[in-house]
């Protein structure tokens, strides 16, 4: 059934048992003035004052007596035994009576008094259930009212201008402009317009932005809801408001109706752990019926976003349904320098801010992370109270978004201290003389996040992919900090863990999905585990011999130690630079890219640009080289 139906009439069937008790509480107060007892009644027949009777049986063989007066009073008694004495007394008495039958309690009575209890039960529990999921507004009767929340074209005024850096999905997206303008023009003219429009893309690429431009340039309505609204605790809510959904937006046709996250209800069906979801399954056959169900010329366009496709259930892709899909990628750098450009004619701007010097310095960086680097930096100016951000201030910010938040109150004892410094520079070391790695961009030894240091290095350009060198010296990388907290520290501390996790991780993939061994050859040895929890991929299982995983395990520990041995020989012959390096560290808490070019090259680092002895409160050593960021290698984790 139903629930919105179901809600709305167990309320009134509530109400109407309140009603009903008291009704029936009322008439017997009423109907009490006659009330005698039955012998003073048979007194009233024998002296003849009583001239009509009317008896009727009730419950337990007793018997409901009503009489008249001769005066014209009621009276009423009742006798709890079959007085068989009565009639007699009666027909000598010359009075005139009656005998109704029993009278059955009505089948709605009845239904009323024995699950009244109940249905006030569920009543009360509905209604907490509605406060529990916050929205009371509409009190129990808006169930199924979608959550859809509208906004008007007056009041949007986001337009194409105001999404930057993804050319070819603005490109894609732009007929639907012309065709909400006008649909009939449109369709005149031969267009063909897809029902339902997929944006395909990583978290925070800006697709709610670019649905929200296209109604915006068209000057239509935007509905919008997150996937996730549809999903309650009761089956039918759901469904009930994907059709509400699509009720309202064919009022205000022509409109664009955008669902975000849409594999909250789209993914594939009969999938997911503990059987059928029922809910889920139900909301997700609704929408498909009103996608079906609208003709393309009235106007509404469905959007919807998700980051994965691959989970979604086919039914939603075919034609009719979601049949175009658009894909919004991570930008480029020029994108980049475009959104920042973007966003940073909202804040005061300093004459030395380089956008493209920014955009170099942060590879893998979505809309939403450029957005938010923005306007981290505009705090960091508000808090020095400057009038203009200046390029300071996004370099703290990049820090602070790609390493995590500074904790320079965190008192270290000196021992840890020293301690992080050499396993950073371990790190930074390594990296420094492995081929194809990444340039260190930053060392610090500042507590950030869960890292007790940090040792960032950042890619020259935007890279796709990896080669079996560059991950070889990853893995050497990684080892770094603990083999120099062996060597220089002779202890082993458990801020590697995370190091050693990441290594092992490389080099199993390198064996087992990359196939990038001579021993193994080219082939994948395990499956995809990402999804162990949408259910798809729980039944499959690894068909490898014990023969063939013995062999696997013994080439990743191949990779492993020859990786640990390269890197231990790299800090064990340069020792001296290890000390210049840790030394620096202690001294000035972070290291940028030149400071280690002096000590490779055997020279005293030069002091940090802004490093005054009196600031010694480990002022961050704003690197000026325009640096760039992205992949921060580790930091020791603090010790769990
Ligand atoms: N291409 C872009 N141009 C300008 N600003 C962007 C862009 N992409 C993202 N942003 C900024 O990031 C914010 C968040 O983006 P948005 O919510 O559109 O991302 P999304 O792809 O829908 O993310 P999610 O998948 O997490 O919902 C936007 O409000 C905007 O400020
Ligand atoms: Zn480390």
């Amino acid at each position: 059934m139903n629930n919105q139906w179901f809600s709305k009439v167990a309320v009134w069937l509530v109400i109407a048992l309140v009603l009903f008790t008291v009704f029936k509480q009322f008439d017997r107060t009423a109907a009490a003035g006659g009330q005698i007892g039955y012998s003073d009644f048979l007194e009233e027949v024998r002296s003849k004052r009583i001239s009509t009777v009317t008896l009727q049986e009730s419950g337990n063989g007793a018997t409901e007596i009503r009489a008249a007066t001769t005066d014209g009073k009621t009276l009423r008694t009742t006798a709890t035994y079959l007085d068989r004495g009565l009639v007699g007394d009666l027909i000598n008495n010359g009075v005139k009576f009656d005998v109704k039958p029993r009278e059955e309690p009505s089948i709605l009575m009845s239904i009323l008094l024995s699950w009244g209890p109940m249905l006030l039960l569920i009543g009360v529990w509905i209604y907490f259930m509605r406060q529990m999921q916050g929205g009371g507004k509409g009190g129990a009767f808006s169930f199924g009212k979608s959550k859809a929340r509208m906004l008007d074209e007056a009041n949007n005024s986001t337009t194409f201008a105001d999404v930057a850096g993804c050319d070819e999905a603005k490109e894609e997206v732009k007929e639907l402009v012309d065709f909400l303008k006008d649909p009939q023009k449109f369709q005149k003219l031969g267009g063909r317009i897809p029902r339902g429009v997929l944006l395909v893309g990583p978290p925070g690429t800006g697709k709610t932005l670019l649905a929200k431009a296209i109604a915006g340039e068209a000057k239509v309505p935007f509905f919008s809801i997150s996937g996730s609204d549809f999903v309650e605790m009761f089956v039918g809510v759901g469904a009930a408001r994907v059709r509400d959904m699509f009720e309202q937006a064919k009022k205000s046709a022509p409109c664009i109706i955008f669902v975000d996250e849409i594999d909250a209800v789209g993914r594939h069906r009969g999938a997911g752990l503990g059987g059928g979801n029922d809910e889920r399954e139900q909301t997700l056959n609704q929408m498909l019926v009103e996608m079906d169900g609208f003709e393309t010329n009235l106007g509404v366009i469905v959007m919807a976003a998700t980051n994965r496709p691959d989970i979604l259930d086919p039914a939603l892709l075919r034609p009719g349904r979601f049949d175009r899909q658009v894909y919004v990628t991570l930008p480029d750098v020029r994108g980049r320098e475009q959104i920042l450009n973007v966003h940073m004619r909202k804040v005061p701007i300093g004459q030395d801010i380089r956008a493209d010097i920014l955009a170099r310095g942060t590879p893998g960086f979505s809309g939403a992370d450029l957005a938010n680097l923005v306007n981290e930096a505009a705090l960091f100016a508000a808090r020095r109270s400057a009038r203009v951000v200046e390029m300071a201030d996004f370099e703290k910010a990049k820090d602070k978004i790609m390493m995590g938040p500074e904790r320079k109150s965190m008192v270290m004892p000196e021992e840890e201290r020293r301690n992080t410094a050499y396993h950073e520079a371990g790190h930074a070391l390594v990296a420094r003389l492995m081929p194809k790695t990444d340039p260190v961009h930053k060392v610090t030894v500042i507590p950030r996040g869960r890292a007790l240091g940090v040792t960032m290095q950042l890619p020259e350009t935007d890279r796709y992919s990896m080669d079996k060198e560059r991950m070889l010296s990853t893995i050497s990388v990684l080892f770094g900090g603990r083999i120099a907290e062996e060597v220089f520290m002779n202890q082993m501390t458990t801020g590697a863990s995370n190091d050693f996790e990441r290594a092992t991780q490389i080099a199993r993939d390198m064996v087992m999905r990359y196939g990038m061994t001579d021993e193994l050859g080219p082939m994948v040895y395990s499956e995809n585990e990402g999804e162990v929890f949408l259910g798809r991929s729980v039944t499959k299982t690894t068909n490898m011999s014990e023969e063939t995983m013995r062999k696997v395990d013994s080439v990743i520990r191949r990779i492993i130690d020859e990786q640990y041995t390269t890197a231990r020989k790299l800090i064990e012959d340069n020792q001296d630079k290890m000390h210049a390096m840790a030394k620096a560290l202690l001294e000035w808490e972070t290291i940028d890219a030149e400071q280690i070019d002096d000590i490779m090259g055997g020279k005293p680092p030069r002091p940090p640009k802004d490093w005054t002895p009196s600031s010694a409160a480990g002022v961050n050593g704003g690197s000026g080289n325009g640096g760039t960021p992205a992949v921060s290698t580790d930091g020791a984790p603090a010790a769990v």
